[in-house]
């Protein structure tokens, strides 16, 4: 089944157009999971692993009923060399098997023939010795568009053959994304907007049965009037959202990233939900607080798009 599709029957499912964003820090996880992580493994990244893990496992348990998927994001653990790698990859299997979504965010990309290598890791079944196959289990990947067109085919030809989807660096939610992203082309066009309608000529052959394409663009929840001109070059195209609560974007922020039939973003909040227990509003408990988090942002976008007619659960 196209990636899209699957998107938009998971957020059916939960009614909820959330991403929950699992960016462990070190120094925000409950001293009571590193203390056992040091008691087992002592003050080794085999510890920081098994923290992150045990961590992210209580989160996704806390939030799966009010989440379609998931993003990981590769630099919080590959910091942490082979060890990170693992609980990162440990941590895709279990969303998995708790039957959510993942996109993998680690925004890869290069000339074609290494694209190629990155797209067969992350997305394809990469052959190793005869007969073997590595299984990737992410469903989708985050990929930088600033080499072209040919280091994107590859994770687009990858997305076909094995049904998984990209998110490609569109209007990003920094604050110096303007810095290039907003630069005036000599079509008097910004450059967001050019990488927009490569990304619809690059999602034309993989639209799914719902009409949205498996090749969606990432566009901050911080610049709610830029996502209003994507959403209008990018009809067909899923939007992965950024921004939300800890870089002050609002669910009013979010809604012109929807199309009017009610579908069309996913919006991600990492700190916000994952470290809800380490704000005063929400419980100690850190798995209580992210459960309570993520429904206050499930409702909060709800009641934005119910406002504006666009809610497609009624
Ligand atoms: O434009 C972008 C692209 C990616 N991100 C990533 O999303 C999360 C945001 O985390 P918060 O804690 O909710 O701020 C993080 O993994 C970023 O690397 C982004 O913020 N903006």
């Amino acid at each position: 089944m196209n990636f899209a599709d699957r998107l938009m029957e998971k957020i059916d499912q939960k009614q909820s157009h959330v991403c929950v964003g699992l960016d462990p820090r070190l120094n925000q996880i409950p001293e009571n999971i590193k203390d056992k992580a040091i008691k087992n493994y002592g003050k080794t990244t085999e510890a920081v692993a098994k923290s992150f893990l045990e961590f992210n496992k209580g989160i996704i348990d806390a939030v799966a009923e009010h989440t379609a998927i998931v993003k990981p994001q590769m630099a919080f653990y590959e910091q942490y060399g082979y060890w990170g790698v693992k609980a990162f990859e440990d941590t895709v299997a279990y969303a998995k098997d708790s039957g959510l979504l993942v996109i993998s965010d680690a925004k890869r990309n290069d000339i074609g023939s290494t694209a190629k290598a990155y797209a067969d890791g992350y997305l394809g079944r990469p052959d190793f010795w005869e007969g073997e196959t590595l299984v990737n289990k992410s469903d989708s990947l985050t990929v930088t568009p600033y080499l072209g067109s040919d280091g994107i085919i590859p994770f687009v030809d990858s997305c076909q053959e094995h049904d998984k989807g990209i998110f490609t660096l569109v209007k990003t939610s920094n604050p110096s994304s303007g810095d290039l992203q907003d630069l005036v082309t000599k079509a008097d066009s910004r450059i967001y907007e050019e990488i927009a309608k490569l990304v619809v000529c690059w999602g034309e052959e993989l639209i799914g049965e719902r009409g949205y394409s498996s090749i969606g663009a990432v566009v901050g929840a911080t610049y709610p009037s830029e996502a209003r001109t994507l959403r209008e070059i990018m009809v067909n195209n899923y939007f992965l959202v950024p921004g939300y609560g800890a870089q002050g974007g609002s669910a009013d922020d979010v809604i012109d990233c929807f199309n009017d039939d009610g579908y069309g973003a996913v919006v991600n909040s990492s700190r916000g939900i994952i470290f809800a227990y380490q704000q005063k509003r929400y419980s100690n408990d850190y798995k209580e607080a992210a459960k309570q988090a993520v429904i206050e942002m499930k409702e909060a976008i709800n009641n934005s798009l119910a406002k504006e007619d666009k809610l497609a659960w009624q």
